[in-house]
């Protein structure tokens, strides 16, 4: 198969790809989640009309003789919470606190700060426009008014209108469940220690799995690990039948490369998955396999590590967020490099970075390449996108493409 570009697998990936099924959470659990359904509001907000100082609510006015203040006889007190029922007549005012229902009859409310008080009256020395301090029934929600569209990340400041609105549920799209696995002879769970003669006998830790998992639960999916798995094809492919049948999108990371040891795109052909591609024209990144098998997908990312986290931003998480009802791949945006990018490729290349916002702009920096690439990903928050053969030199403007926070 001819390799695809990163846009073109990504295209591949997500043809046909629907949000998965829809459940309910309650609010505690419901940050970072997305809306399967558009909220309405049951009822209105502020659900009263309510005071928003400390100060008093104001009946209909009664001018003095000299017309520039006003003189009004104080009929009682409204605290928040109360539902004492006064009614301000003409020339009567009520002391209210904020937040608190205001009396009927209010024309008006002013801050303790604009009157004066004197033994049972007040004068208002400075009267409020109209509406300032106060807040009416439905003036910021009107019932039955759509206040969250469907596909709306939640986060707090909507969880505080759903809580505001007495919502205690809602109705969300389902967590992609990832079934992840790794292959290779020579992996080895972490853990055992360093055992004299594990290394001498060409052995290494597997990090792809913990990396992956972690950065599967980042995005949002859940993880159902699948372990390490040997350079056996009948096992590769009981296990991707396994994680088919328990996951909406299957990983895999080795054995992507086309040698007669390994067997990714064999296993995904072998589990009935229809091959999508088997390499790509970017790096790191070329060695990787993908295929569909019904509504589920199976991805077969690099063994290396750095490139295995790489393809993972590019392809993995806008199948995660596609499955999850969000759109769209992680934000890119142009900033200056700090630093030339040291032994720019033929080719086009995704390269490990930080940026940093100093004096109000963004920067980025390359970050030190390694051959085998074990720390290149550490520190990093970006990826600097270089089209093929570009060079740039410090100072010129790059595509960066964000992966976590700039701190
Ligand atoms: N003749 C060629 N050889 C290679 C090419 C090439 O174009 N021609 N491409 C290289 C590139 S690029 C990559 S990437 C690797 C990817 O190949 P595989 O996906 O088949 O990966 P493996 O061979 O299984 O492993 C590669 C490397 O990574 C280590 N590894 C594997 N899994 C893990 C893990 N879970 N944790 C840590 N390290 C892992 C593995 O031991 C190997 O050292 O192929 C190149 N070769
Ligand atoms: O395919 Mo390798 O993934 O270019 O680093």
């Amino acid at each position: 198969m001819a390799p695809l570009s990163v846009e073109e697998a990504r295209a591949a990936l997500l043809a046909g790809l629907r949000p998965l099924g829809r459940i309910k959470v309650r609010l505690e659990e419901a940050n970072g989640r997305v809306l399967a359904e558009a909220v309405r509001a049951p009822g209105p907000y502020p659900p009263f009309s309510r005071s928003l100082v400390d100060g008093y609510a104001l009946g209909p006015h009664d001018a003095n003789s000299d017309g520039s203040s006003f003189i009004y006889r104080l009929v009682g007190t409204v605290t928040a919470g109360s539902t004492t029922a006064i009614a301000l007549k003409e020339g009567t005012a009520a002391a209210v606190f904020t937040g608190a229902r205001l009396p009927e009859g209010t024309v008006a409310v002013v801050p303790v700060e604009a009157v004066k008080e004197r033994q049972g009256e007040i004068v208002v020395l400075d009267f409020p426009a109209s509406g300032r301090y106060l807040e009416q029934s439905g003036e910021e929600v009107k019932p039955g008014e759509e206040i969250l569209a469907a596909g709306t990340v939640i986060g707090p400041g909507e969880i505080s209108l759903l809580a505001a609105l007495g919502f205690r549920e809602i109705t969300v799209y389902r967590r992609p469940r990832v079934a992840l696995a790794t292959t290779g002879n020579e992996l080895r769970e972490p853990g055992n220690g360093r055992v004299a003669d594990f290394f001498d006998r060409a052995a290494i830790y597997g990090s792809n799995l913990y990396a992956l998992a972690a950065a599967v639960e980042a995005y949002g999916g859940q993880v159902i690990c699948l372990g390490i798995l040997k350079d056996v094809l009948e096992e590769q492919v009981a296990a991707c039948r396994r994680g088919l049948e328990e996951g909406d999108l299957l990983l895999f990371t080795g054995g992507a490369g086309g040698s007669a040891f390994d067997f990714t795109s064999a296993a995904f052909s072998g589990a009935g998955g229809e091959l999508l591609f088997t390499e790509l024209a970017v790096r790191p990144g070329k060695r990787a396999v993908a295929a569909r098998a019904g509504n589920k997908l199976m991805i077969g990312l690099p063994g290396t590590p750095p490139a295995a986290q790489v393809l993972f931003y590019l392809l993995v998480v806008p199948v995660l967020k596609a499955m999850g009802g969000r759109q769209g791949a992680l934000s890119a945006f142009l900033a200056p490099l700090k630093k030339a990018v040291d032994r720019p490729r033929a080719e086009r290349t995704f390269y490990w970075a930080r940026v940093e916002c100093r004096g109000g702009r963004f920067e980025v920096t390359p970050l030190p390449r390694y051959p085998g690439g074990i720390r290149a990903a550490v520190g990093a928050n970006a990826l600097i996108d270089l089209p093929p053969g570009a060079a740039p030199k410090e100072g010129e403007e790059v595509t960066v493409i964000m992966i976590s926070d700039i701190e």
